[in-house]
């Protein structure tokens, strides 16, 4: 299977293999009238169309020509909690009238009430649902995306989110990287023993996950009234011990030193951090964490955007995601999270690109293998309808996605009545 993509308007390759931090978060790489030659679903050539034709025989490849069009990475989502039963629209209704994210959850409702639905749940219905998120997720451009577990809470619904999770991954063309989020919040089964939780979950749940391979990241939602710092260290340390990578739910709503704490436990990111201290974000510039901010989140609550230009100027590498949740943020559109990165965190537009590619990559472990169109890395690739990338933020939360290509097979064709095309193909 050989393809090649030509006459790209721009060719907007994000190089690199590493995220980028500060000054360096603008550096797009833009080729134009660029193009990228494909073979075994690996990127073999990037370069301007006249010097890639000369060295080929056009006529052994499948063509895709993207004259007018802008050809980037495909987008990598490396912060959401996608599979879960139930809805919570009232919720959502109640908030517009006034009600705060933590009084509803002070009120028993919340994450608690996402945890009730998914343990209903069978497996099956949370696949099909699954299979509909992750093909909206697709028609904004992600071929990428981290999902997490946290709305079981007991041993079995937890093992089921994650098990769903590698089903997906098996069926849908968009790569899933599992992580355990089972520190999402205490279960009523452990109310105000929130130690014994976190014990329950390093005793009995982290080696059975390792043992079967179901999720690469440990993840805690380290929050006033959820778990504390000392707790959530408990829990990162011990999961640390095991091989699992770390991320962390960080200064979401209170100041409350998770900032800090991702630095001290070396965790690959620490997201939300609408609240983080100056301190919290030196140390993480200092030992290399990501930050992985989630605009879409903050503006559904209504909350402050994290200070995305302070971190930025400070020396952090940061990645944008959409948070899909239950709760907080209902969304799986990246464009809408670029679009209010730009608005409303004085994010450059070059720096939210960089923040869904190659940065999003590194929050996920694999800056080596995805996140921008370097020769060697797998062909992840999307065609914008438009000529620019200019176009994105400008269509505000439609998708300009045209085609999308997965490990060099067209998967989503906007133009095609079955734009799915994987389904025809697989
Ligand atoms: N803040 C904690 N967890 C999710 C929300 C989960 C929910 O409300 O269901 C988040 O990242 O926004
Ligand atoms: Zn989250």
């Amino acid at each position: 299977m050989k393809i090649l993509i030509k006459n790209a308007s721009e060719l907007v390759t994000c190089s690199g293999t590493s995220p980028k931090k500060g000054e360096d978060m603008k550096k797009l790489n833009i080729i134009e009238n660029g193009a990228v030659l494909v073979e075994e679903g690996i990127i073999k050539k990037v370069g301007k169309t006249e010097e890639i034709l000369k060295e080929i025989n056009e006529s052994e490849y499948e063509v895709y020509d993207a004259k007018g069009k802008a050809v980037l990475p495909g987008f990598i989502d490396s912060h959401t909690h996608f599979v879960f039963g139930g809805y919570r629209a009232d919720e959502y209704y109640l908030r517009l009238k006034g009600a705060t994210y933590m009084e509803i959850m002070e009120k028993g409702g919340g994450i608690i009430n996402s945890v009730e639905a998914t343990r209903r749940a069978s497996k099956d219905e949370l696949i099909e649902l699954g299979k509909k998120r992750l093909d909206s997720m697709l028609s904004f451009g992600v071929t990428t995306v981290e999902g997490k577990s946290g709305y079981g809470l007991d041993f079995d619904t937890e093992i089921k989110q994650l098990e769903v999770y590698k089903e997906l991954n098996d069926i849908h063309p968009i790569d899933i990287i599992p992580t355990f989020l089972g520190a999402h919040s205490i279960p009523r089964e452990y109310r105000c023993r929130n130690i014994e939780y976190i014990d329950f979950i390093i005793e009995k749940v982290l080696p059975y996950i390792k043992e079967k391979n179901l999720a690469q990241f440990v993840d805690v939602f380290c929050e006033k009234n959820v778990f504390s710092v000392d707790e959530s260290r408990k829990l990162l340390l011990a999961a640390k011990m095991m091989g699992f990578k770390l991320k962390l739910h960080a200064d979401e709503i209170v100041s409350l030193g998770g900032a800090e704490l991702a630095a001290e436990v070396e965790a690959v990111s620490a997201d939300h951090l609408l609240q983080a201290s100056d301190k919290g974000i030196d140390m993480m510039a200092k030992r290399g964490v990501i930050a992985t901010l989630l605009p879409a989140t903050a503006f559904s609550l209504k909350e402050n955007f994290a200070r995305a230009r302070y971190m930025i100027d400070n020396g952090l590498a940061v990645a944008l995601a959409s948070d899909f949740n239950p709760g907080s943020c209902f969304t799986e559109n990246l464009s809408l999270v670029i679009a209010l990165a730009t608005l409303y965190m004085n994010m450059s537009l070059e720096e939210a690109i960089t923040a869904v590619t190659i940065n999003a990559a590194a929050a996920v472990g694999m800056e080596k293998e995805i996140g921008s169109i370097d020769v060697g890395k797998k062909a992840d690739i999307i065609i914008l309808e438009h000529p620019s990338y200019k176009f994105i933020p400008y269509h505000i939360g439609v998708s300009i996605v045209e085609k999308v290509f997965k490990n060099g097979k067209l998967i989503y064709d906007k133009e095609r009545d079955d734009r799915y095309a994987y389904r025809k193909n697989s």
